[in-house]
């Protein structure tokens, strides 16, 4: 075994274990993505199971955000780009016309790469979501924007300044303060863009263990680069390869006894 598959199956087992009874929150079915005529997803279906981490993992171009991408249409702000299938969330389909877009981000939330907080005081950052979709008494607003800003690992280090700019806030902070803003919509589905590839390796802990805690609450699927951080943080894992779904299955499995051949030569760091 390599160094690298020695790290990464070490670092299995920080995180719950899978639950193989979870129930299905997201069902992908027979999903083709075309950017223009390039199809970018070929013949997906997986299921993401609630209140499971779910890592998706693969050399760069597989499709990773592509996927991430689908489960709340965000892609359909570009004209150009489609998708072909089905992805029922919680049994409906969401590729359907008739389902509204808005209330669909709103119940699966995106947190990408960079943090990208709004140019507003950390307060209205979180505000801002909530009053896109909900009329509350400032009492209220007040009280969810602190709920969230806890659920984030965020209120200890702002309570003081909520009125001040989040764009002030460190890398880490920001990327927390986007998840706050998240989850203070109340969604069903977190999608995790490599969401600690711009931090250092102190707010990259605090994120993984956020995770970790919001796992209780939220099914997380999370696009990754880092083997390491997959093995730690997931319960399950999807190894994708060229537009296709290659093999899927518990975390711990995935990394220490792979069926596919092209899956355990990318987790020992023989190709990517
Ligand atoms: N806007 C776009 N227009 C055309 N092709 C695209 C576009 N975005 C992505 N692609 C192509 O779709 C495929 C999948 O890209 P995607 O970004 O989903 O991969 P990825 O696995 O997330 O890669 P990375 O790890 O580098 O972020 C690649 O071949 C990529 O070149």
């Amino acid at each position: 075994m390599s160094p690298i598959a020695v790290t990464a199956s070490s670092a299995i087992g920080h995180s719950a274990p899978a639950d193989l009874n979870a129930p299905v929150r997201i069902g992908v079915r027979n999903l083709n993505f075309y950017y223009g005529d390039f199809l970018s997803l070929k013949d997906i279906s997986i299921d993401f199971f609630d209140r499971q981490v779910t890592a998706l993992i693969g050399p760069s171009g597989c499709g990773k955000s592509t996927l991430l991408r689908t489960f709340n249409r965000i892609y359909s702000l570009y004209p150009e780009q489609r998708a072909e299938g089905e992805i029922l969330l919680d049994g409906q389909n969401v590729l359907s016309s008739a389902v509204d877009v808005n209330e669909l981000r709103a119940r699966v939330g995106m947190v990408f790469q960079k943090p990208t907080p709004f140019p507003m005081s950390i307060y209205d950052n979180i505000a801002f979501g909530i009053r896109l979709y909900e009329k509350l008494p400032k009492g209220e607003l007040d009280d969810r924007i602190e709920e969230a800003l806890r659920k984030a690992a965020l209120w200890d280090e702002v309570k003081d300044k909520l009125r001040q700019s989040g764009m002030g806030l460190s890398g880490g902070q920001q990327q927390r303060l986007c998840i706050a803003r998240t989850i203070a919509q109340r969604p069903e589905v977190i999608l995790l863009d490599e969401p600690t590839s711009a931090l250092d390796p102190i707010s990259t802990g605090k994120i993984e263990d956020l995770i970790e805690q919001l796992r209780t609450e939220f099914t997380i699927v999370i696009v990754t680069h880092n083997m390491q951080q997959a093995a730690r943080i997931s319960q399950f894992t999807a190894f994708m390869y060229l537009g296709e779904l290659v093999e899927f299955g518990p975390t711990n499995k995935m990394f220490m006894t792979p069926t596919k051949k092209q899956t355990q030569d990318y987790i020992t760091g023989r190709f990517g």
